[in-house]
């Protein structure tokens, strides 16, 4: 049976790169897939990962169907035996209602990946509507560590290194940024809670939202 699956994860946890050899195996046994992505970091019509792998890809925007665009490919001669698509939380829910269609009504695997949440720990609507659609969620095996060595569960956005709360949902970015850039680094609860990123951990300096420690 086809099947819709999200494969989800914090930033930096191998999502592209799994998209990436998931489409090479396919691939290397003859099957034809379509790749798609949204605002990878690369630039336009990139599928890439950090460890320097890349394909092409078809730039989905908002107005964008994939099940008309699915229909159209197969009508014109073409093939598509599965549905790479990454960078999946900035999809609409409605274009993740098209995947599922792609699925049901024209029998094609997709496989999604995307973060589920954004640096304020709330579900990217097109994450949301992936848990609620899809087959399988699939949270990868690899797993990003926060500074402290346990697993990181949260994106935390950083500015200079310290965490900002405030913003757009939307801000393309990496991790590892240079300092005073806007950018991510992957958390775990604890640290995530007490908004204690690898710089203010390293100056001692804890956010005034830092829980009140009970000193008995
Ligand atoms: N120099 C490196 N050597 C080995 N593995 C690396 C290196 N750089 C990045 N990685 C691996 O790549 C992962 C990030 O892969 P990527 O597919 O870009 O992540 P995602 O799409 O989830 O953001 C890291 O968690 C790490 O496991
Ligand atoms: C947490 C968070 C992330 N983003 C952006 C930053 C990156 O461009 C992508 C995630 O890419 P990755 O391949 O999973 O590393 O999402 C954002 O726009 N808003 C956020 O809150």
């Amino acid at each position: 049976m086809p099947e819709l699956v999200f494969f989800s994860g914090t930033m930096d946890c191998g999502k592209s790169t799994l998209a990436l050899q998931m489409d090479h195996n396919h691939s290397a046994r003859g099957r034809q897939g379509l790749i798609f992505t949204r605002d990878d970091r690369a630039g336009e019509g990139v599928l890439s990962s950090r460890l320097g792998l890349s394909t092409e890809a078809l730039e989905v925007s908002d107005d964008f169907d994939f099940y008309g665009h699915v229909v159209g490919h197969l009508s014109s001669g073409g093939r598509a035996d599965y549905v790479i698509a990454d960078e999946a939380q900035f999809f609409t829910p409605g274009q993740i209602d098209q995947l599922a269609r792609v699925v049901d009504e024209l029998g094609i695997d997709v496989f999604a990946f995307g973060i589920t949440t954004d640096f304020r720990t709330k579900l990217f609507p097109g994450s949301q509507r992936l848990v609620e659609l899809a087959d399988r969620v699939e949270v990868l095996q690899v797993e990003a560590l926060c500074w402290c060595g346990a697993r990181a569960t949260h994106n935390a956005r950083t500015v200079g290194g310290r965490m900002v709360v405030e913003g757009a949902q939307v801000v393309i970015g990496d991790v590892d940024v240079h300092e005073g850039e806007i950018g991510y680094e992957v958390l775990c609860r604890r640290h995530y809670r007490r908004r204690a990123t690898a710089a203010s951990s390293r100056s001692g300096v804890l956010s005034p939202d830092v829980l009140p420690v009970d000193a008995r």
